[in-house]
């Protein structure tokens, strides 16, 4: 792609929603590749990604945001900071709005935030395939109602229906601008810390509810090596962050089966992620109380 569009339009915006409102579904839909972590569970999305949708219009870098709560520990509290530091300079805000679920004090929390930073907001109104056309009519009057906004977009990340429709409204909120990022990037997050997403993103998969926020993933090594039949080979050791010594049992399991089956998986997301073999080596590490300690928060990247 080259930009012979005079009229290019480029800027950062930011997609804001409570905890499970489908934000990083859709980063990853528009972007067409994962770079953002999604799982079932709330308040799984801890880093701020920034992921890169370029277009002829113009290039959005979209900046991901953890799900609100309150703040409960250091983490939380840093998580909170980082969401308002994330709303301040961006050209637009994108606010997800489930379509199967009322507004409520969380929405109004969020939006009274997003509106400090005194941009038009634009409201994307998130898993329209879960409702019917009754029900989203319903919503729209409703989050007309709820804010002023520039433009209420449905969409639905699950089906893709209206990505698009959302991508070239947030980009007419940006500034005439040439490209800030090469026209083939997707993300700046370095490899690094994808692949710990990526790893840590198996973990919570296969632990369900037993370790919500207290799993913590750092990269010790990546070597590029070559395979015994000469091609490519890459090389990944990590560890697995626990806070108690009980909790490093349930990341094993029985035998080391469980920390067998999240290597497996998320080799698998690494293999995709890189396109090439991977060979991954885990370590769990009790690293006690991380969430409190600000220099354990500091070395996983918070
Ligand atoms: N049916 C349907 N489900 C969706 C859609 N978008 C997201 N989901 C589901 O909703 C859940 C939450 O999606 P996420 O994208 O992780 O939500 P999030 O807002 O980033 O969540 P946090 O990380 O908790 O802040 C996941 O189970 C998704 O599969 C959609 O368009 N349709």
């Amino acid at each position: 792609m080259t930009v012979e569009n005079t009229e290019f339009r480029a800027g950062f915006a930011s997609v804001v929603g409570r905890p499970n409102a489908g934000k990083s579904t859709l980063t990853n839909a528009m972007v067409g590749k994962k770079v953002a972590i999604t799982s079932a569970r709330p308040e799984t999305t801890r880093r701020i990604i920034r992921a890169i949708v370029t277009r002829d219009a113009g290039q959005v870098i979209l900046v991901d945001t953890p799900g609100m709560h309150r703040p409960r520990t250091l983490l939380g509290e840093r998580l909170g900071d980082m969401v308002r530091d994330s709303i301040a300079d961006v050209d637009t805000i994108v606010m997800c709005l489930p379509a199967n679920e009322k507004l409520g004090p969380g929405d109004k929390y969020l939006l009274d935030l997003a509106v400090r930073a005194k941009v038009p907001m634009i409201a994307a109104i998130t898993k329209t395939d879960l409702v019917s056309r009754e029900a989203l009519a319903e919503k729209i009057a409703a989050v007309a109602a709820f804010h002023d906004f520039v433009e209420i977009v449905p969409v639905s990340a699950a089906t893709l229906d209206q990505v698009e429709v959302l991508t070239e409204q947030i980009i007419k909120q940006l500034p005439v601008s040439p490209p800030l990022y090469p026209l083939d990037a997707i993300t700046d997050e370095t490899e690094e810390t994808l692949i710990a997403e990526l790893i840590r993103e198996a973990g919570l998969e296969k632990m369900r509810e037993e370790l919500p926020h207290s799993l913590a993933v750092t990269i010790d090594e990546i070597i590029e090596d070559t395979a015994p039949n000469g091609g490519p080979l890459v090389r990944v050791h990590a560890s697995l962050h626990v806070e108690r010594d009980s909790q490093k049992g349930i990341v094993i399991g029985r035998g080391g089966a469980r920390l067998r089956q999240i290597g497996r998986d998320a080799r698998k997301a690494i293999k995709a992620l890189l396109g090439t073999p991977v060979y991954l080596d885990l370590h769990v590490k009790v690293s006690k109380d991380w969430q409190r300690d600000p220099k354990m928060l500091d070395r996983l990247g918070f």
